[in-house]
């Protein structure tokens, strides 16, 4: 079981050494905030929230080198691997890559203006991370509401929950190869899906001709990209939604209240954002004697 304070005696100031080293990566790049809340979440649905999806693989068969973890931005690993580095410094051997990762994911909502919350901490890092085992376990953007309410149930997360924590896109981008079927090839009777609205569905064109440079990439939120905020929410109310797992959420009309809710209470967005994050960080964990404490994040100790 987690506590809020397990490191109370092995490493008081892990928090503030966390924090630290994640603003002076956030000084670096904005990308460090939607990139370290997507790790955390890839990591908890993968084996459990245990630093799996950190283990680099000189074969690239690891958790990290499977497609679907292929656009996770490196920028969320180095901040991980920094913050280790910093706490292993003060209190060496004490702190798991995934109590890391925990504390890192809610630093950054703190940081992008979301709500602070406490994170229950004693996770163990897990002694598995294969590529092979990744399949299957997170959800496509093309998923609807109950093959998405499906994944997350198999983790212990609500309807509700995951409406929550699809909230994180709020922030962050993806790349057009992600939901180009909604501009170009929706169907036979309508290429353009009918729940984009007209005029998103024209900008996205614009920023995703036929045929793009797969390397390009839009904000998830076309309206505050860089703030954690409900205008998500407000963005799928408006038919705004740029993955069709995102605009599902309102279309559906079993999940449309709850859209609707969060679009116009920012409290509510909030209380069930941080519930919901509480209980993605108890996905799977290993504590006591399971799993280890690595030293290095991207390898598991010899
Ligand atoms: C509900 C099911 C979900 C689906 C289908 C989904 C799918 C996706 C996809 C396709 C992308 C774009 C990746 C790319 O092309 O680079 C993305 C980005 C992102 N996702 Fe999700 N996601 C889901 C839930 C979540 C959850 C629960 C979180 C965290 C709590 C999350 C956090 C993010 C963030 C922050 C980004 C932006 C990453 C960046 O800019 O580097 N997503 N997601
Ligand atoms: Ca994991
Ligand atoms: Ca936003």
């Amino acid at each position: 079981k987690l506590v809020k304070n397990f490191y109370s005696s092995s490493c008081p100031n892990v928090e503030s050494i966390v924090q630290q080293a994640v603003s002076t990566k956030l000084s670096q790049t904005f990308t460090t905030i939607p990139a370290t809340l997507r790790l955390f979440f890839h990591d908890c649905f993968v084996e459990g929230c245990d630093a799996s999806i950190m283990i680099a693989s000189p074969n690239n068969d690891a958790e990290k080198d499977a497609p679907d973890n292929l656009s996770l931005a490196g920028d969320g690993f180095d901040t991980v691997i920094k913050a280790k580095q910093a706490v292993e410094q003060a209190c060496p051997g004490k702190v798991s890559c995934a109590d890391i990762l925990a504390i890192a994911a809610r630093d950054v909502v703190v940081l992008a203006g979301g709500p602070s919350f406490n994170v229950e901490l004693g996770r163990r890092d897990g002694l598995i991370s294969q590529a092979s085992l990744v399949a299957g376990n997170l959800p496509e953007p093309t998923f609807n509401l109950n093959q998405l309410n499906t994944i997350f149930a198999k983790n212990n997360l609500s309807q509700n929950d995951m409406i929550a924590l699809s909230g994180a896109h709020t922030l962050g981008f993806s790349h057009c190869s992600r939901f180009s079927n909604r501009l170009y090839s929706f169907s036979s009777s309508s290429p353009v899906d009918p729940s984009l609205n007209s005029t998103y569905a024209l900008q996205l064109e614009g920023e995703c001709p036929q045929n793009v440079d797969p390397n390009i990439a839009v904000t998830l939120d076309p309206v505050t990209p860089q703030t954690f905020d409900n205008v998500y929410y407000q963005n799928l109310v408006a038919g705004k939604g740029l993955l069709t797992s995102d605009q599902v959420l309102y279309t559906d009309p079993t999940s449309q209240p709850t859209i609707v809710d969060f679009a116009n209470n920012p409290g509510d967005f909030n209380r069930a954002f941080i519930r919901a994050m509480r209980k993605l960080g108890r996905v799977g964990v290993k504590t006591g004697n399971d799993g280890e404490i690595r030293t290095d994040c991207t390898s598991f100790n010899s």
